[in-house]
C-alpha cells in the first residue's frame, strides 16, 4: 500500500496534487511520500519484534538526508556501504552505534572514517579486507565489532545483475569456508566477532531461497558456537521484492517474511539485523515527467518525455517494469492507446518501454511512474548534460524540495579549465 492516490480525479501524494509539484518543481522530478516510508519500516520492525532486532534500512535504495532523518528519527538503523553513505546517515542523525558497514571494496580511509566516527558493526567480505581492518583497528586501539559475509551459494531467482548469493557472485565468504575463517578471525587483534551476516540478493518474490539460507546460517551459528566463537547476532539482509506491476500477484509481505526469520533462526537467541531497502522507500517515491512531444513512428507512436534513462535507469539496466499513470485519473472505459515511452537521450536504449496502453497524451501532460522510490534518484546521472532530477518530499499537505535541481550554471560551474590549457 502506498499514498498516492486519486482524488477528485487527480493524484495525490499523501494530501497534495501533483500537478501542484509538477508546475512549482518542473519535470522532471521524483516526489516521496513519508507516510509510505515509515508505514514501510514500521511492518519490518513489527514482523520481528519476537525478539531483539534492528532493522537497518539500506541506504543505497535512497539516499537521501531527509528520508533518513525520517527513518532514523524512528528508530532505524542504516546499512551503508560507503563512506559517503555513512557521512548521509550521520548528517540525518543517526548515531555510529546503529550503523552496519557492509560492501565489498571498503578502503582503508573508508575503514578509519567510520572506526573513528562509530560504528555497529562491519560486514566482512574477505580474507584480505579482514586483515586490513585488523591492522587499522589494531593500530587505533580500537576493537570493532564484525560478522563475516557468508556467501550461502542459493539461487535467490530475481534478475542476474542483482543476485547475489550464488558462488560465481563476488560477494561474501563461501560458506564451506566459514569455519577457517571464523578461527583466523578469532586470533587477528582489533577485532571482536559479534555475528554472521548474509544478503543473496533483490527484488525476491519467493520466499523459499530466504528460507534456505538462513536454515544454512542457522546451521553455521551452531558449528561456530560449538568451535567456540560468538554468534550473538545475524545480519540477515535485505532484498524483499515490491509488486511493481499493480495486475500481478503481490510478492510475500513483510509479515510472512518474518515469520520465514523466526522459523529459521529463531531458536538461536540471537539479535536479528535486517537491511531492507527497496521494499522501504521502492513504493514511497514516484517519478514526475511531462510529455514533450508525441511523436509518429513506423508503426508505433513515441511518447517522448522529458525524463529520460538519466533520471530513472531500472528500465534500460534490467528492463525492469514501472507502471506510467497520467495525473488525471482515467475515465474508466476510456480508450487506451499503445506507446513505446521513451527520453530525449541519444541512446535506443533510452525506452522505458515498448506499446504501453496508456489513455492518449499531449505535450505538457504529465505522467508519474509508480514505485521509482528505490533505486531511482540515486542512479541517476548527468548523461546528456541533464541536471541531476531534483527531489520532493510529502507529508500530509506539506511539501519541500529535498533536492532542488542545479541551474546549467551550477552544473557547469563545478568545472574548471585548466590554466595550461587556456594559452
Ligand atoms: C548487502 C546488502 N544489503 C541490503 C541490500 C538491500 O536490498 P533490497 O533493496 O533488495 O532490500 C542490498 C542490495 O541488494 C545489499 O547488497
Ligand atoms: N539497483 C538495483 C538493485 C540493486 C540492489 C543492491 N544490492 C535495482 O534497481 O533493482
Amino acid at each position: 500500500m502506498d499514498h498516492f492516490l486519486y482524488r477528485d480525479g487527480i493524484l495525490h501524494a499523501e494530501d497534495v496534487p501533483l500537478p501542484e509539484i509538477a508546475a512549482s518543481v518542473g519535470t522532471p522530478a521524483y516526489v516521496y511520500s513519508a507516510a509510505t516510508l515509515l508505514r514501510h519500516y514500521r511492518l519490518f520492525d513489527e514482523a520481528l519484534d519476537w525478539g531483539p532486532h534492528l532493522v537497518c534500512y539500506a541506504v543505497k535504495a535512497a539516499s537521501n538526508v531527509a528520508l533518513l532523518k525520517l527513518l532514523g528519527d524512528e528508530g532505524a538503523g542504516m546499512d551503508v556501504v560507503s563512506e559517503g553513505e555513512y557521512r548521509r546517515a550521520r548528517a540525518a542523525g543517526v548515531p555510529g552505534d546503529r550503523i552496519v558497514f557492509s560492501g565489498v571494496g571498503k578502503t582503508p580511509g573508508e575503514m578509519r572514517h567510520v572506526l573513528e566516527g562509530g560504528i555497529r558493526q562491519i560486514n566482512l567480505e574477505s580474507e584480505p579486507e579482514y586483515r586490513m581492518l585488523s591492522e587499522i583497528a589494531s593500530n587505533m586501539g580500537i576493537e570493532v565489532p564484525v560478522t563475516v559475509r557468508v556467501n550461502p551459494d542459493v539461487d535467490a531467482k530475481t534478475h542476474e545483475k542483482i543476485a547475489t548469493g550464488k558462488s560465481e557472485n563476488k560477494f561474501g565468504i563461501p560458506i564451506a569456508k566459514a569455519r577457517n575463517v571464523y578461527a583466523e578471525l578469532a586470533t587477528l587483534p582489533g577485532l571482536r566477532v559479534v555475528g554472521i551476516d548474509v544478503h543473496i540478493g533483490s527484488q525476491l518474490t519467493d520466499l523459499d531461497p530466504f528460507r534456505l539460507a538462513y536454515r544454512k546460517v542457522a546451521d553455521l551459528t551452531e558449528t561456530l558456537r560449538a568451535d567456540g566463537h560468538t554468534i550473538d547476532r545475524l545480519d540477515l539482509g535485505g532484498g524483499l521484492g515490491i509488486p511493481y506491476e499493480r495486475s500481478n500477484l503481490a510478492p510475500p509481505v513483510p509479515l510472512e517474511y518474518g515469520q520465514v526469520v523466526r522459523d529459521e533462526v529463531g531458536h538461536l537467541g540471537c539479535e536479528i539485523e535486517i537491511e531492507p531497502g527497496r521494499l522501504i522507500a521502492g513504493n514511497a517515491g514516484v517519478l514526475l515527467a511531462s510529455v514533450i512531444f508525441v511523436k509518429e513512428g513506423e508503426g508505433r507512436d513515441f511518447l517522448i518525455l522529458d525524463a529520460a534513462m538519466n533520471d530513472l535507469i531500472r528500465p534500460a539496466m534490467y528492463g525492469a517494469h514501472h507502471d506510467i499513470v497520467p495525473l488525471r485519473e482515467t475515465a474508466a472505459g476510456a480508450e487506451m492507446h499503445p506507446y513505446d515511452v521513451v527520453g530525449p537521450v541519444c541512446e535506443s536504449g533510452d525506452t522505458f518501454t515498448k506499446a504501453r496502453l496508456l489513455p492518449p497524451l499531449a505535450p505538457s501532460d504529465v505522467v508519474a511512474f509508480r514505485s521509482a522510490g528505490a533505486y531511482g534518484a540515486v542512479m541517476a546521472s548527468e548523461y546528456n548534460s541533464r541536471p541531476l532530477v531534483p527531489e520532493v518530499l510529502v507529508r500530509g499537505e506539506n511539501w519541500s524540495v529535498i533536492r532542488p535541481r542545479p541551474s546549467y550554471d551550477e552544473m557547469i560551474a563545478r568545472e574548471s579549465v585548466p590554466a595550461w590549457l587556456d594559452g
